[in-house]
């Protein structure tokens, strides 16, 4: 067996672990990376980028019989699911390169194609290569899970794995769980023609704050999307139609084809992660806030390390063992900070603190801030006006936003670097924001902070009014 003597090895080459060897490889380490599949992992190939192409085409597709407000006559769009497929498809194939194996090997990482598995506590085996490193980065992600339903072994069914590559539109499509994966190929599918019926066993975008996620639900319904939710899937069945699913109280629905979309698995079952002493549990690799595992010399990233699951989750992970690892310096990882967005239209982003969560932790002491899409000019003017920001206060700094409405991606970065950075609620107020923009929001739900100390108070007012004497 071929044995290759490194300082960091990294497994898995998506998001996280591309991140950590194209860092670590600049700053002059050695780095070998190991991947099993297609580079770029799940985001690149069977996430992020082709579910959002899809969203994109839908929209396309949506805007076509959407004109009448503007006074443009709706048009029915002709939708060629195959062209469409090659869309998402080209999508991917513009981003390869910058997640490719040439890319990496000209930045000096040697990268190694197969499945990895631990020998020893510290080394891997990999396709007749043994590789010892000082240094272990476990970017392993994760894979849709498939529940334990009755009948799902029988029955065909897509997982994100699959459903980007089917070139006939499904004429109904069931989709099992209604996460973020669940609502966004829902709205997706929906505007391209197919039926879509979504069954959640619990709340959809259940993580989220209820009313935003309500306004959501709302759109989608009024799309003509059934969505069920506090029904769990109880069976599926091969019928002449396509599949039976039966779910709640002896409810059942017929469609064309079934999506599972009810959360994750992390991968590290393949790793033989014991044979390095490295411990987890079914949420994925037990790390420390250093992201460190039971094994000292091996961390782990990303979906691999139990926690949020998001791209730049992965990439903020990458940023953290860089320092540890290279430089030797402390770095914890934390979660108050990271945003994360919901893609349907309209889209559901989220920083910090709920309103719930921010009641919970902080009781009568924090301040909820709101502002509607319906008072803002820019929304206006686009006819977009469902949605409202909301923003948690505490003692004068905000602990949490969400944003539900056109371009709450967009609008909650600002939120994002106020909670990162700790800036006051005054710091957003006291910004000066380009009119018309959807981005006046954040200042205006700012400015209701001040709403009731300046105008509503005899205080502020017999100042005033002395001032005014002289
Ligand atoms: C449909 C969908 C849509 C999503 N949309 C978004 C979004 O809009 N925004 C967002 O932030 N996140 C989104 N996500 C989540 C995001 O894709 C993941 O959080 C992210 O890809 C995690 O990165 P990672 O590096 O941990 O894992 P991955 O990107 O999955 O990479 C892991 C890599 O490890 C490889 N691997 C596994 N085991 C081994 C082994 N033993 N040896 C060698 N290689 C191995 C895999 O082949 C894979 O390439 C979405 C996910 C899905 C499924
Ligand atoms: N826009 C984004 O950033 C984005 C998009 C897609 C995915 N992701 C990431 O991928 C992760 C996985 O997404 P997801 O939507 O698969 O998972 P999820 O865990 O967020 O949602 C799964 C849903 O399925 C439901 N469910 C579970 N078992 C069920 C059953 N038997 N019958 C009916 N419903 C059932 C759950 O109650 C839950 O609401 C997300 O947590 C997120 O981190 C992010």
């Amino acid at each position: 067996m071929a044995l290759i003597e490194t300082d960091l090895c990294v497994i898995g080459a998506g998001s996280g672990g591309l991140s950590v060897a194209a860092g670590a490889v600049q700053m002059g380490a050695r780095v070998v990376l190991i991947e099993g599949g297609e580079m770029g992992g799940d985001c690149l190939n069977t996430g992020c980028v082709p579910s959002k192409a899809l969203l994109a085409a839908a929209k396309q597709a949506h805007l076509m019989g959407a004109g009448a407000k503007f006074g443009i006559a709706p048009v029915e769009p002709q939708v060629d699911f195959g062209a469409v497929h090659d869309h998402v498809h080209g999508v991917i194939a513009g981003i390869a390169p910058h997640d490719s194996q040439e890319r990496f090997e000209g930045l000096g990482v040697k990268v190694l194609r197969g499945m990895a598995r631990f020998t020893g506590d510290d080394r891997v085996a990999v396709e007749g290569t043994e590789v010892r490193a000082r240094r272990f980065v476990i970017a392993t992600g994760s894979r849709a899970m498939v529940p334990p339903i009755d009948g799902i072994a029988d029955v065909p069914y897509l997982t994100n794995e699959s459903l980007f590559d089917l070139t006939d539109l499904p004429d109904h499509l069931i989709i099992v769980g209604g996460g973020p994966i669940g609502l966004e190929m829902a709205q997706a599918h929906r505007r391209l023609g197919a039926q879509v019926t979504v069954i959640e066993a619990e709340r959809a975008l259940g993580k989220d704050d209820p009313d935003a996620a309500a306004l959501v639900i709302e759109r989608l319904r009024a799309e003509g999307i059934t969505l069920h939710e506090g029904a769990g899937v109880t069976s599926v069945a091969n019928v002449p139609a396509g599949v039976e699913v039966c779910f709640g109280e002896g409810q059942s629905v017929t469609g064309s084809h079934l999506l599972l979309a009810v959360g994750r698995v992390p991968n590290h079952d393949r790793l033989d992660i014991d044979k390095a002493g490295i411990k987890a549990d079914r949420r994925g690799i037990i790390v420390d806030a250093g992201l460190r595992s039971s094994n000292r010399r091996v961390y782990a990233v990303g979906d691999a390390a139990g926690g949020m699951q998001f791209t730049h989750v992965a990439g903020y992970h990458a940023g953290i063992v860089i320092r540890s690892a290279l430089l030797g310096l402390p770095a914890k990882a934390k979660t108050d900070h990271i945003p994360w967005v919901t893609y349907t239209d309209p889209e559901l982003a989220q920083v910090g603190l709920t309103e719930a969560q921010a009641r919970d932790r902080h009781g009568d002491r924090v301040e909820i801030l709101t502002f509607d899409y319906a008072e803002n000019d820019r929304a206006r003017a686009e006819r977009d006006t469902d949605g409202f920001i909301k923003v948690m206060v505490y003692r004068g700094r905000p602990v949490g936003a969400t944003v539900v409405g056109r371009q709450a991606g967009e609008v909650i970065q600002l939120w994002a670097l106020a909670l990162s950075a700790g800036l006051k609620i005054s710091d957003v107020a006291g910004m000066v924001s380009p009119y018309p923009t959807l981005g006046e929001l954040s200042k205006r739900a700012a400015g209701q902070y001040y709403t009731p100390r300046l105008f509503d108070s005899p205080l502020v007012r017999r100042i005033v009014q002395f001032v005014q004497k002289f």
